[in-house]
């Protein structure tokens, strides 16, 4: 059997997640070869062109990696699924994600209490930025981008108080000692698709027997979850770069909650929206688009729409 060609990108934690997620994969099938391919995003030079789907030339492709996928030169694609776009190009799909690592946000370098008036706090998600001027408008919020470690490092680097990270980017990169503190679900609730992976590969027939490989690692729980959390996002026509977060969680008595939060970038104005699924034939995207209308009926719109001008102008 040929070996099937894994692309993700360069980083500490793109390596670390196709490391993981091949170890999974080994242990329910352990005759799967598997090489690893690093697909260089001509946008990590600068992580804004990255989020858009334009910047893969305008081929409708949202990265080199789909790209790659589409053109057979990978066969699968390990992403974090936060960062791709909902819309997905023909002849891909994302298979159920193989479970779901810590999706809190983790304060870095301090714990919010601790942190004095007018502390200086990195992050480069407005979503996050959001937050923290809604928990603590005295804070002076710093945008900060870049991989994680150099982001951690920054700390030192420019004499930052604190920085936002995913505990689940933390965790997998054995930098979990970096954790100040778990920030609350209930104000920080993540990003839609956070501590997930995204298991790209394309559905064309000669792929079914690898999809049937990877299929063996499938969490439906993780699953029903990010499945509810992403529809909410397509309904709202988020982005990943959107003050957007939504939390989902399937119980064992099959019941899926999903609660969402939008918050405007001044922190000053925060809609909050959860929804359990009534019976067992609500889908977890009709929760989330259930959901999003919920939220649109509150306003949605209106502090989308400021936010997206504000970091457009940005
Ligand atoms: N946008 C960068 C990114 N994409 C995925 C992760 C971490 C892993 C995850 O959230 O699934 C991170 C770093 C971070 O947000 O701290």
């Amino acid at each position: 059997m040929a070996a099937y060609v894994v692309g993700s990108r360069g980083s500490a934690l793109a390596r670390a997640q196709v490391r993981g997620y091949l170890r999974a994969v080994r242990e329910r099938v352990p005759a799967a070869e598997f090489t690893r391919r690093v697909i260089v995003e001509s946008g990590d030079r600068d992580r804004l062109t990255v989020m858009s789907r334009s910047a893969a030339g305008g081929s409708g492709f949202s990265s080199e990696q789909e790209a790659a996928l589409a053109r057979g030169e990978v066969d699968v694609v390990v992403h974090s699924l936060k960062d791709l776009p909902t819309a997905n190009p023909p002849g891909l799909t994302l298979l159920p994600p193989p479970g779901r690592e810590d999706v809190h946000d983790a304060l870095c370098g301090a714990t919010l209490a601790s942190l004095r008036k007018g502390a200086r706090v990195g992050t480069g998600a407005p979503r996050r930025a959001a937050q923290l001027r809604a928990v603590r408008p005295d804070l002076d919020v710093v945008p900060i981008r870049g991989n994680v470690p150099p982001r951690l490092r920054m700390l030192e680097t420019h004499g930052l108080d604190a920085v936002v990270l995913a505990a689940a980017g933390l965790r997998r990169l054995g930098l979990e000692h970096a954790i100040g503190e778990l920030l609350p679900l209930d104000r920080f609730p993540p990003s839609p698709g956070q501590g997930a992976l995204g298991i790209q590969v394309r559905t064309d027939a000669a792929s079914a027997p690898l999809r049937a490989v990877l299929a063996t690692t499938a969490d439906p729980a993780a699953d029903a979850a990010v499945r509810a959390e992403r529809s909410l996002l397509a309904a709202l026509h988020g982005g990943c770069n959107v003050p957007v977060a939504a939390h989902a969680t399937l119980l064992p008595t099959g019941t899926l909650t999903l609660s969402a939060q939008i918050t405007s970038l001044d922190g000053t104005t925060q809609l909050t929206a959860t929804r359990t699924t009534p019976t067992p034939t609500t889908t977890p995207e009709s929760l989330g688009t259930t959901l999003a209308t919920d939220l649109i009926a509150q306003g949605a719109h209106t502090i989308l729409a400021a936010a997206r001008a504000d970091l457009g102008a940005g």
